[in-house]
């Protein structure tokens, strides 16, 4: 069984009197620095000019220049996008990376594959929340926590358990529960749950929904309040009780639909599917290929990201969102 720890196992007197620099304000450098200010550390942000940092400062964080901050700091927990931390840590970190300081990450891509490599005398550590930087701070503001899993890759100092759990803490993943695992271990179980099943899966499975339904000639809007707006209200029940709360929520025709035509849908191809793109993160092979992507100007991204975004149901759905006073932004 996995190592668990919750809000006794961690101190965050292990961290206070040391100055954090988080570099990077985005999703997760946003959220994980306002938890950390507001549980009382010491937190300053390095990010480069523009809107970003225009928004560090209004949340009134002191932002520096991201080689200015990895110098102040005793603990540098880098945020900037996977693509870019390689060149952000050469250019601007590792020049300051003296002894006894700590580097930080909440994905194990760069290190897992080989594109930074630290010194021998840092610690080399991982606090990943498991959810989006947005929800991380919102679960904090109201007392609870995103559960996060941390890893150890070295442990210069001794203490480097101490320093993952206080960050922790910090960010309030102990409020819910924190497990111990390895840089290997999460970076290719988080790339296999976003590509196979949390956003690729996903999106894949409601685009096939939707497609089947209007091809048949239904309404997109029927198809898409069927398809996607629905998902979330079932995903919720699962989320909150597993399966059986989810089937004892809908009528007994959708549970004996559920489990004698679902199966169909995901059957032994899919599970094929499944074990071949694991292998691609395995061997290095999807790696190498996003590393490689960046290189060219992403021209695959770009394409597959525009052909989505002019999809129907983007369409249909934000006209209909449009019209819910649920999704008015304020
Ligand atoms: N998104 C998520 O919820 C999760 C992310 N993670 C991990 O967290 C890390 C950060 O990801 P995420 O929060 O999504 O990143 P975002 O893309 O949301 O934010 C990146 C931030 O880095 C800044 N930045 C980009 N390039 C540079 C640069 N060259 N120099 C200085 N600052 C730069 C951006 O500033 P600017 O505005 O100037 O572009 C922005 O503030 C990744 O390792 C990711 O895998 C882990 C769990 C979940
Ligand atoms: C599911 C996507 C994620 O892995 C996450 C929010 O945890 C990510 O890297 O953004």
């Amino acid at each position: 069984m996995m190592e668990k720890y919750h809000e006794t196992d961690a101190d965050l007197k292990d961290l206070s009197g040391k100055t954090i620099a988080v570099i990077g304000y985005g999703s997760q450098g946003r959220g994980q620095s306002l938890n950390l200010k507001d549980s009382g550390l010491n937190v300053i942000i390095g990010i480069r000019a523009g809107k970003s940092r225009d928004l560090a400062k209004k949340d009134g964080f002191a932002t520096y220049d991201v080689a200015e901050a990895a110098k102040k700091a005793d603990v540098i927990m880098i945020l900037v996008p996977d693509e870019t931390q390689a060149a952000v840590y050469k250019a601007e970190i590792m020049p300051y990376l003296t002894e006894n300081k700590c580097l930080m990450f909440s994905h194990g891509f760069n290190i897992h594959f080989g594109q930074i490599v630290p010194p021998a005398n840092v610690d080399v550590i991982m606090v990943a929340p498991k959810g989006p930087g947005h929800m991380v701070r919102r679960t904090y503001e109201e007392g609870k926590g995103v559960p996060a899993l941390i890893a150890i890759e070295q442990d210069h100092t001794g203490n480097a358990k101490k320093f993952a759990l206080a960050y922790a803490k910090g960010i309030g993943a102990t409020r819910a529960v924190v497990l111990e695992t390895t840089f290997r271990e999460e970076t290719e179980t988080d790339l296999f749950g976003e590509q196979a099943v949390l956003c690729g899966g996903v999106t894949s499975l409601i685009k096939a929904g939707f497609d089947t339904l209007v091809d048949a000639g239904y309404a997109p809007e029927m198809a898409y309040l069927e398809v996607l707006h629905e998902m979330k209200l079932i995903v919720d029940l699962i989320y909150e009780g597993g399966f059986t709360k989810m089937r004892e929520a809908i009528s007994n025709t959708a549970q004996y639909g559920d489990i004698t035509r679902g199966p169909r849908v995901i059957g032994e191809e899919s599970y094929e599917a499944m074990r071949e793109i694991l292998y691609e993160i395995q061997s290095g092979e999807f790696a190498k290929e996003w590393i490689l992507e960046n290189m060219v100007n992403r021209p695959v991204f770009n394409a597959l990201t525009r052909a989505d975004e002019e999809h129907l149901i983007e369409e249909v759905g934000s006209e209909l969102r449009a019209m819910m006073p649920q999704f008015k932004k304020n």
